[in-house]
């Protein structure tokens, strides 16, 4: 099974937040959306699960009660307990008694909430509360797993945790798609789509977007142009899109972090030789 947009274009009181926007998400398979504050990673996903009318394009989604929604606030209810946010999520979809006494024991192993369960989701930390927003958009096995930042202020161990029920939730046949601002994260997802400014900057499985990206990526100290540079942590890189770096600099192998920087100043120039 398919799902995703097709062509969708969105905007708020005329000001575009997505613009042609096609992405395809596969029972099974997990799609990264990545991009700068803004980019239209929450929009994206709302336009997906009906919650935002698209004015142009086509959503194929399927029914609501077939979807697991985690929105970038909570997702939970904090004068409830992990229990009982459990208990009230399953009870909506239609998981009840036996099947639900399972998931939620399963569940809450998963998320290393089970010495957690009968907090209440006030009393959590934040990490807490997003692991306990994904169990419960997964407790009825949607067929279409949406995640907005679900790993966002989230400890690198809780993220392993997240990581894997949403692997698995995918293994077991579900479609996911997911905002990330770890690229890292997005790296491992068997396909990302790279937002910027509405458009879909790039897309395909990590090893198709590097294949795909040209130029060459020099480190730069000091930088040759600097509206072409950006630090990595100690370093600072340059990106040469013709590939016409002077030979004496140094070339570096470019990461996903490298790549969506460097498509992100083509746009910006582009942009600015249109204007
Ligand atoms: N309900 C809304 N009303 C008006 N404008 C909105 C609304 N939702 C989003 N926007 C605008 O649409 C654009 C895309 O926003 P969106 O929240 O989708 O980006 P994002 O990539 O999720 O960003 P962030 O990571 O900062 O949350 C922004 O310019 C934002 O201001």
């Amino acid at each position: 099974m398919t799902y995703g947009l097709d062509s969708v274009d969105v905007s708020f009181g005329g000001v575009p937040a997505l613009l042609g926007v096609t992405v395809e998400i596969l029972a099974g398979e997990v799609v990264a959306i990545v991009g700068g504050d803004g980019a239209g990673k929450t929009t994206l996903l709302r336009t997906l699960v009906r919650e935002v009318a698209p004015e142009a394009g086509e959503v194929d989604a399927p029914p609501k009660a077939e979807i697991g929604f985690l929105p970038a606030s909570s997702g939970s209810w904090a004068a409830l307990t992990v229990t009982q946010n459990l208990d009230f999520a399953g009870g909506a979809y239609g998981v009840r008694g036996a099947e639900l006494d399972e998931r939620r024991t399963a569940l809450l192993a998963a998320a290393g909430l089970s010495q957690a369960a009968d907090r209440l989701a006030s009393q959590l930390s934040g990490g807490m509360r997003r692991k306990l927003g994904v169990c419960m958009a997964i407790v009825h096995r949607p067929r279409l797993l949406v995640l907005d930042e679900p790993s966002t202020g989230v400890d690198p161990v809780s993220r392993v945790d997240l990581w894997r029920m949403v692997s698995e939730t995918a293994a077991a046949g579900s479609a996911v798609v997911m905002s990330t601002t770890y690229l890292d994260e997005a790296e491992r997802a068997s396909r990302l789509v790279v937002l910027d400014a509405g458009h879909i900057l790039v897309q395909g499985s990590y090893d198709e977007v590097r294949a795909g990206f040209q130029g060459t990526v020099t480190r730069a100290d000091p930088s040759v142009r600097p509206e072409w540079s950006w630090r990595r942590g100690r370093e600072r890189h340059e990106y040469w899109p013709d590939g016409d770096a002077p030979p004496h600099l140094p070339v570096v192998e470019p990461d996903l972090e490298d790549i969506v920087i460097a498509l992100s100043l083509v746009r910006r120039a582009d942009r600015g030789a249109a204007a």
